[in-house]
């Protein structure tokens, strides 16, 4: 089973309010180097989404987000989710990701919450909310103690912030929406977003280059 953790440096956090663009958005970012894709089931059709992506754009790994209930994660992976990712956890809804045979991150914000889930053996989680939580010196200070966790810090992260968090060992990927501006996906300018998944896709090998051009 892939890591989540290890298949892109960045994890697009994915907001639809048109599932019609799930598909060529999921394009835009994969052609930009981020095959990963977090499609949140925040909005409807949130499922097709996932099922046209999961059909269509092979080369994409495509997970569900903002899953909260045991019953969502049998229909994220009745639609072809390939992972899972939760703000937060409770036992049932682990119970539930364990037993769907994806791979899933569980939210946390805690040094506790930590603790409880390496000792119940899941070792990958969602540092959640990253930013407001305590941000990447927050993280670095888990490191010493809790050095066997691994994190996909997500929340108020932007380019400039997600290089920071990358620098540091306990972090696989992070989470975000940078690459997605509201305006760049209401316009349907799949260029825009493709260009920023590039630079969003560089961030790790060079320690970023260049940001957003602007419009197309
Ligand atoms: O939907 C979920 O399950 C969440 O946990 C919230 C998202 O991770 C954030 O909404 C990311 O959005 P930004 O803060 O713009 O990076």
């Amino acid at each position: 089973m892939t890591d989540i953790l290890d298949l892109a440096p960045v994890l697009p956090v994915v907001v639809l309010h048109d599932a019609a663009d799930a598909v060529p958005l999921t394009r835009a970012l994969v052609a930009g180097g981020l095959r990963a894709v977090e499609i949140t089931l925040r909005t409807h059709g949130a499922l097709e989404a996932i099922a046209e992506v999961a059909a269509e754009v092979p080369e994409a790994v495509v997970g569900a987000g903002t899953v909260l209930r045991p019953a969502q994660v049998e229909a994220a992976i009745g639609a072809g989710a390939g992972f899972l990712v939760s703000p937060g956890w409770t036992v049932r809804l682990l119970d539930a990701m364990r037993a769907s045979g994806v791979p899933f991150l569980p939210g946390v914000s805690t040094a506790s919450e930590v603790m409880t889930l390496l000792e119940l053996g899941v070792r990958e989680m969602k540092f959640f909310p990253a930013e407001a939580a305590g941000g990447a010196a927050y993280l670095r200070s888990l490191a010493a103690p809790l050095p066997t966790a691994r994190f996909c810090p997500t929340g108020g992260i932007g380019e400039e912030s997600a290089r920071t968090y990358l620098a540091l060992p306990n972090v696989g990927c992070v989470g975000g929406t940078w690459m997605l501006p509201p305006d760049a996906v209401r316009g349907r300018d799949w260029a825009r977003v493709e260009r920023l998944a590039r630079a969003a896709s560089r961030l790790r090998q060079h320690g970023g280059d260049t940001g957003d051009p602007g419009g197309a």
